[in-house]
């Protein structure tokens, strides 16, 4: 059962028992979500990150919302992608692909939580290739961040996305986040200056302390034009970091954590299991 504490303005922080129960209720408010600007503008425009979130959304594509959510309005980004081919064991795009977009039978490891998880349907989410916009894996982690952010200003210039009257950055629908334990979202690492970008929309890293170390990501001014933003967050080893993100434990003194930083021009949602809550 899902209990909600009103954090900050805009912010709500729902705890769940469970991962299960988080994932059920993050498919359910992306349903609500994709049915409410599909109906207001026609398309929804979702930008997803890698690592645990995938398999957390594994019950947006299964019944009632795989027939009920209307994908061939969807568009997919990235908030972040790692400078590897798109087959690459390492890329978000095929982790999405493998978890999301298309669920062919393979297994997942769910690190997090120390199981495999088998999917074994067959089937694949309608969402029209043309509509998923992976990055251009031929090019240099500069050359990447470059393409992406000029087919971000095509989509803008086509009126396909919109720019926030608010920021003048393009504004996605949705953006659906995970955090690391050090504190990063997307690939914004607390170490790395690129987070402090202010101009760019996408920018690149080729030392990421995270493997692997080539990478481009969504700026800050980017990712807090969204419209919502739900940062998705299990297990206790993100317990600590919860914690400062919300407001609780931050160091006098110290520089604020990336996931501190975020927040959307309508609603960021908290949805955390009883574990990563556990120390607030
Ligand atoms: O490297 C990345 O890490 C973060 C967090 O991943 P998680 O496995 O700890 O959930 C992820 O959100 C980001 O997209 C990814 O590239």
């Amino acid at each position: 059962m899902a209990s909600a504490t009103p954090a900050k303005t805009q912010t709500k922080v729902l705890k769940f028992d469970t991962e299960e129960d988080v994932a059920v209720a993050l498919a359910k408010y992306t349903a609500d979500l994709s049915e409410k600007y599909i109906n207001e503008k026609g398309s929804f425009s979702v930008v997803l990150s890698g690592g645990t979130l995938i398999d957390t959304l594994r019950k947006l594509v299964e019944s009632p919302y795989k027939e009920s959510v209307d994908w061939s309005k969807w568009l997919i980004f990235w908030v972040d992608e790692r400078v590897v081919p798109l087959d690459h064991e390492d890329s978000n795009y095929l982790l999405a692909s493998r978890g999301f977009l298309s669920k062919s039978r393979f297994l997942l490891r769910n690190k997090r939580h120390c199981q495999w998880l088998l999917h074994i349907t067959n089937e694949q989410v309608p969402i029209p290739p043309s509509n998923v916009y992976a990055i251009n894996d031929k090019k240099s982690p500069e050359g990447a961040a470059d393409d992406y952010e000029d087919h971000l200003k095509d989509l803008i210039s086509r009126k396909i996305l919109p720019i926030s009257n608010i920021s003048g950055f393009p504004k996605f629908d949705l953006m659906l986040l995970g955090m690391g334990p050090d504190g990063h979202v997307a690939s914004l690492f607390p170490s790395r200056h690129h987070r402090y970008e202010k101009e760019r929309w996408v920018t690149f890293i080729t030392d990421s302390p995270k493997p692997p170390p080539p990478r481009i990501t969504f700026t800050f001014p980017v990712i807090n034009s969204a419209s919502e933003i739900a940062m998705v967050i299990t297990g206790a080893d993100l317990a600590e970091t919860t914690k400062m993100a919300l407001g609780n434990g931050q160091i006098p003194g110290s520089t604020p954590l990336p996931c501190t930083e975020v927040s959307a021009e309508g609603e960021l949602a908290w949805f955390l299991d009883k574990d990563a809550a556990s120390k607030l």
